[in-house]
């Protein structure tokens, strides 16, 4: 499906790069299909180490030699770039865009013309191969260009498609989410050193317990409430750590988590 494609990717820093890495490591394309572009030197320099074959260009070059062009700048930066590769952007391109908050119209007016785009929210874990990833097509988008985007992010773990209004509420749950679990996860592992658990040994059991739990809801396809009764024995331990939760209200501060990332996304976009 890819082996004749060139695949363009501005941007490189932490989204692009896990991306790349992904895209490369299942060999979607041979690395001489790639091009990078990045403003920060550097950058380029890491990527052209880690991988000699891929290439590097100007915006602008590699807007022209692209079949599929990759945006990974934030969405602050999203305005300017697009006026700079405007009248290099061609209708038989396919472009995807995975800023936050930046809508398929916007991109769209920016490019004036009928340009084909579809808005992808991917997440960090796609480093080790378990992203999740929502994709939504553009006005002009193609049910084909829908499927080579999905097949990109499915280099990099799950992928579900969504229609483009969901895609704040997206970015508050799975685009942010890691940050939430990161957290968690060392406030679990605090807690195992506060009781005397050295920290390398708490970080494992924090790390292992999120990681088995989110396999068991996935695979065994429960609501996450059976699941969290079958840990739970009556007069046990469990009870008296959900008590706990639930006086710390956890589960109303992760769903003002979910529903304030999801507002500042929405306003990423009147910033453009
Ligand atoms: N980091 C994350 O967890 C996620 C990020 N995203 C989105 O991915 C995009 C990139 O985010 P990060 O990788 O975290 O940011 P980053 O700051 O690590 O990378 C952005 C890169 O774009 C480069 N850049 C900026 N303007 C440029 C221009 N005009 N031409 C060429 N290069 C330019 C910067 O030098 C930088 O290396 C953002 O739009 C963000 O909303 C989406 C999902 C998750
Ligand atoms: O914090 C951010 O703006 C980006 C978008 C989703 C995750 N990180």
């Amino acid at each position: 499906m890819f082996d004749n494609q060139k695949i363009g990717m501005i941007g490189c820093g932490k989204m692009g790069s896990i991306l790349l890495r992904g895209i490369l490591r299942c060999s979607l394309v041979p690395q001489g299909n790639i091009r990078v572009a990045d403003a920060v030197k550097e950058r380029i320099e890491e990527i052209r180490e880690g991988y000699p074959g891929v290439r590097s260009a100007e915006n602008r070059d590699l807007v022209r030699e692209s079949d599929i062009l990759i945006l990974a700048v934030k969405p602050q930066n999203m305005p300017a770039l697009l006026n700079e590769i405007s009248a290099d952007v061609n209708p038989r391109q396919l472009i995807i865009s995975i800023a936050a908050g930046i809508s398929t119209k916007a991109i769209e007016k920016h490019l004036a013309g009928p340009v084909r785009v579809v808005r992808v929210m991917p997440n960090t874990p796609a480093l080790v191969e378990e992203g999740a990833t929502a994709l939504a097509a553009g006005s002009s988008a193609t049910a084909e260009d829908l499927e080579t985007a999905v097949r990109i992010f499915e280099a990099v773990g799950s992928t579900v498609t969504v229609s483009e209004n969901l895609m704040d509420a997206v970015t508050g749950l799975s685009g942010s989410g890691p940050g939430y679990v990161f957290v968690m996860l060392e406030a679990l592992a605090d807690a195992g050193v506060l009781l005397g658990l050295p920290r390398d040994i708490a970080l494992k059991l924090a790390g292992q317990t999120f990681l088995g739990a989110a396999k068991l809801c996935l695979q065994a396809g429960k609501h996450p409430g059976e699941l969290k009764d079958m840990v739970t024995s009556p007069g046990g331990t469990t009870i008296a750590g959900l008590k706990a939760l639930e006086e710390g209200r956890l589960r109303a501060t992760l769903i003002r988590a979910v529903e304030a990332a999801a507002l500042r996304s929405k306003a990423l976009a009147g910033d453009e």
